[in-house]
């Protein structure tokens, strides 16, 4: 059944600690933060989603980035197992808030290692990033608990970002937008539109034409508002700081049966 409910969880008074693999370490503003994921979070229920608050984990100074946690498959929530050992502890609370919104659950097991930044769902194609967060087993566990629901899973290597989802995401008509230099292998992708910006690269399906897309990608904004979409900037700079993305705040419930 569709629905419009969407995980996301305050940032932790720790978020400055966050892990940063593959920029530069910068100061974070925690107040600032903390005012940004609020206009994040109305900004998804300005547009119809009814935002729902995983109790927080203030020890995790990375719990703020939700999606990678748990990833969503019709009303199957796989529940992820980090690379980053010091993000394991976050999936408690997840697992709680997804049971109690009737998903059935699934579990990465050791050796397995995904997060939800490596998944990227087109329909029901199903990109995985192999890469320093998700290993081989996770890619197979992947396959396993989503490939009997009907998906098709499509394994791509990533070496030169956090995440898959650092690199692509994709539109409402599943063209993937990206760079193709921090692709190792873009030819994986049969329709795919450059844009100017690293930042620009990620995009939040609202619904219909709205893009929700990181203040920081004005000319990307300006690029797809050409080809007809609507969109939605929101300014993510401390995220940002923390290699987040717009995509990493939130896990988007799309066909809960309650
Ligand atoms: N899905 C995402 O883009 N997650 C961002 C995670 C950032 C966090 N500092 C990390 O390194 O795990």
């Amino acid at each position: 059944m569709p629905s419009k409910k969407a995980l996301v969880r305050r940032p932790s008074p720790r978020l400055a600690e966050g892990l940063v693999t593959h920029i530069e370490r910068e100061k974070v503003d925690l107040d600032l933060a903390v005012e940004q994921w609020e206009a994040y979070t109305e900004a998804l229920r300005t547009h119809g989603w009814e935002t729902i608050e995983v109790d927080p984990a203030d020890d995790c100074p990375d719990s703020v980035f939700v999606e990678d946690t748990v990833v969503m498959y019709r009303n199957v929530a796989l529940i992820a197992r980090s690379g980053a050992e010091s993000r394991r502890e976050e999936t408690a609370g997840v697992e709680e808030a997804v049971a109690s919104l009737g998903c059935s659950v699934n579990w990465i097991w050791e050796p397995g290692t995904l997060d939800g930044g490596d998944v990227l769902k087109v329909g029901d194609t199903i990109y995985v990033g192999r890469g320093g967060r998700t290993n081989a087993a996770g890619v197979q566990q992947l396959r396993a608990a989503f490939e009997p629901l009907g998906a098709r899973v499509v394994a791509v290597p990533v070496s030169k970002v956090l995440h898959l989802k650092s690199a692509i995401t994709a539109l409402p008509d599943g063209t993937i937008l990206g760079r193709i230099p921090q692709l190792d292998a873009p030819s994986l992708f049969p329709r795919f539109l450059p844009v100017p910006e690293e930042s620009g690269a990620h995009v939040v399906l609202l619904g219909g034409d709205k893009l929700l897309i990181a203040a920081s990608a004005p000319k990307t904004a300006e690029l797809l508002a050409d080809l007809g979409h609507e969109t939605v900037p929101v300014d993510i700079s401390e995220f940002e700081k923390l290699e987040g993305c717009v995509t990493c705040l939130s896990v988007r419930m799309r066909e809960l049966y309650v």
